[in-house]
């Protein structure tokens, strides 16, 4: 896995990690290889991809994050999380944010588990359950919600939505600006803010969609 490449693009994502950080993306990234094989966590298979459809992808979405939370300690739910992405990259990147992890798939948040055992990572958890379970009420809630590859804004926003805290906002990592997706969503869902991405080293078109609810 290259660490240059790594240290090139976080430079120009503007990213200011240490030495520790950078091995732990590295590391990161070698387990979801390694288990890959085993738990099928993800299409990508070739190292090089991993960096920048994976990596670079999650890493992308930092700095608006950040600007977003002012740089609280915030309560971050990943929903259909998979190998980890972005919620793992997050809880390296921002140890000041706690970060849960939600799949439906045993074998991949046992695999986040193991993830937070090996990489020392206190502020990450793996969560074995549908979100459409998970109730503020009985777990705090969360301050902000985010996917990547998941569902429609629809199904993501309805699904999570007992999760939100009072103030919380949901960040929805997209591809193409989907523009059919944000004409469905009910009134609701306030979209507040929609940015354009540049994944350094990809051509490809990416987005985040912030959102949340009608009057909260
Ligand atoms: C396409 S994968 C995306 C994984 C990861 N976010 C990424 O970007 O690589 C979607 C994941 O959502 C999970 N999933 C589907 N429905 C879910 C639900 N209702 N609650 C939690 N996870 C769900 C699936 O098991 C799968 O791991």
């Amino acid at each position: 896995m290259s660490r240059d490449g790594l240290t090139a693009g976080l430079q120009r994502l503007d990213l200011a990690l240490s030495e520790a950080q950078v091995t732990q993306l590295l590391d990161y990234l070698a387990l979801l290889q390694k288990w890959n094989k085993v738990y099928n966590l993800t299409a990508v298979r070739d190292p090089a991809e991993m960096l920048t459809h994976h990596l670079l992808d999650s890493l992308t979405a930092i700095k608006p994050l950040l600007r977003q939370t002012a740089g609280e300690p915030v309560r971050l739910l990943d929903v259909g999380s998979g190998g980890g992405l972005p919620g793992v990259v997050i809880a390296i990147v921002c140890p000041h944010i706690d970060v849960s992890c939600v799949d439906t798939v045993g074998k991949k948040a046992a695999f986040i588990q193991q993830a937070a055992a090996t990489l020392r990572l206190s502020n990450l958890r793996g969560v074995h359950a549908r979100v459409e379970t998970l109730k503020a009420e009985q777990g705090g809630g969360f301050d902000v919600v985010c996917s990547r590859a998941f569902a429609s804004l629809v199904d993501f926003t309805s699904w999570s939505q007992a999760a939100l805290k009072p103030g919380a906002v949901w960040m929805a990592m997209k591809g193409r600006h989907p523009v059919d997706e944000l004409a469905a969503l009910p009134g609701g869902v306030e979209v507040f803010h929609v940015e354009q991405l540049q994944v350094p080293g990809l051509d490809a078109e990416r987005c985040i969609i912030w959102m949340r609810p009608q009057g909260g």
